[in-house]
Order: structure tokens, then C-alpha cells, then sequence
């Protein structure tokens, strides 16, 4: 999130998880000290999330302070042995995510089970991208058949209004997030795309029972 009005419309609609992303080469890029003010209405409401990639010490000790996150997101090639030290360095919990094209993508999980405290998974970035995550890609959700059950995770990768619920009935995914799929533009979220993005998910959330039809 870039823009008051945008961390505005998703807190309304009912984001658990507000980002931030610290890539500088991504068109989502925000300066610490502004991400800063843009969470301000989220504390308290929704996780305020720092999204990072291979972040050095230094860049970490000014997000924290800066920010003060209550989840990193951690987007790049971080080993356990990072992310356990991230973790003592500062408290935080942390969400890895890991990219997927195959089982065995999906088995690095196993690396991480009682380090990271929640995963996301995203699609492989397309050959030539130059951003790790936020390509607005899907993987084949049928590969999330081969995850252990007890697996805390968010659905990544290409999400948008078209493709969110058929996302959800096939995987029943605890959580999804998205980036690109609320974007007019490489980097600017529209109110309306996000209007239209939770609607997509209330409607495939819906009980059962409350859908059918009237005679
Ligand atoms: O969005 C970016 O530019 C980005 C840069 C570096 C790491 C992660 C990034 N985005 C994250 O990728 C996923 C999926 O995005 P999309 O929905 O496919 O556009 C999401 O968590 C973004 O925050």
C-alpha cells in the first residue's frame, strides 16, 4: 500500500494484513519513514506487515524502527538459519514466502516448520522479471493437494477478482493475498479493484446455506 486511501479501503473491506514493500526496485516501493504514517490506522486493526527481500542488518534496524511491523514477509532466499536469526533479533513473526512450480518447491516448506510462523506462497517469477513477487503470476493450485494439513499459509500469486474464488473453492486456502491484482497500474491500487477484489471473496466465503437459490 502506497496511499492512505488505498490502507483506508482495505481496512473498511476487512484486511487482516496491510503491507509495505521495501523492494526498492518494485513499483510498490515505500520509504520506511512514509510507510510508517501510512500504518498508522491500520495498528490495532489489521497486522501491519514489512514485505522484504534478503534484507541486510541495516535494512532491517531501519524498517523496525520505522515501521514497527507486527509480521515480516519475508520474500526473498532466506535459509531457516536467517530467518531464525531475524527472528531473535527482533521479536517479530515472520511469514516466509517460498515460490512454487512443483512438489518439490512446496517440500522446502518442511525447512521452516517451527521457524517461520506463518508461509505464503507465490508463483516463480517469469524469466526476465526483475521482482522477486508482485508479477501478478499464479502457480497450479492443485500442487497445494501435497501440503501437509496443519501448514499455516496465505495463497499468492496472480490473484485478482476473476480468479480469487476459483482459488479458494479448490484450495480452501486460510488466507490470500494479492498486489498486482488491485492495480490499474504497476504500483497504483484502485478503490474500485479492491472493492471488487473482497467482494470476490465474500461471495466464495459464503456458507452454503446462504446461497441458494429462491423459488
Ligand atoms: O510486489 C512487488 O513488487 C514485490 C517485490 C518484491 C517481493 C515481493 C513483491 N510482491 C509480493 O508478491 C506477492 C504476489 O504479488 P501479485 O499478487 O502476484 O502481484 C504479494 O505478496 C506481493 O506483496
Amino acid at each position: 500500500m502506497k496511499t492512505p486511501e488505498t490502507v483506508e479501503r482495505a481496512l473498511k473491506r476487512g484486511a487482516t494484513h496491510i503491507g509495505f514493500n521495501f523492494f526498492q526496485k518494485s513499483p510498490r516501493y515505500v520509504e520506511p519513514d512514509i510507510a510508517g504514517k501510512l500504518a498508522e490506522p491500520v495498528r490495532g486493526k489489521a497486522k501491519v506487515v514489512a514485505v522484504v527481500v534478503d534484507p541486510s542488518n541495516d535494512d532491517l534496524d531501519e524498517i523496525v524502527a520505522l515501521l514497527r511491523p507486527d509480521m515480516l514477509q519475508l520474500h526473498g532466499s532466506e535459509s531457516p538459519e536467517r530467518v531464525l536469526t531475524i527472528k531473535a533479533m527482533y521479536g517479530i513473526p515472520v511469514i516466509k514466502a517460498l515460490s512454487v512450480r512443483s512438489t518439490d518447491d512446496l517440500k522446502r516448506v518442511e525447512a521452516y516448520i517451527g521457524i517461520a510462523d506463518r508461509f505464503l506462497f507465490d508463483a516463480k517469477p517469469p524469466k526476465g522479471s526483475e521482482l522477486p513477487g508482485g508479477n501478478g503470476v499464479s502457480f497450479d493450485w492443485g500442487l497445494l493437494t501435497w501440503l501437509d494439513g496443519n501448514v499455516d499459509y496465505m495463497l499468492s500469486g496472480g490473484l485478482n477478482k476473476a480468479n480469487v474464488g476459483q482459488a479458494l473453492a479448490m484450495t480452501k486456502a486460510p488466507g490470500v493475498d494479492t498486489a498486482s491484482g488491485v492495480e490499474s497500474a504497476p504500483g497504483v491500487k484502485s478503490l474500485d479493484m479492491i472493492d471488487e477484489f473482497f467482494d470476490a471473496v465474500e461471495q466464495a466465503c459464503m456458507p452454503e446455506t446462504t446461497t441458494g437459490s429462491v423459488n
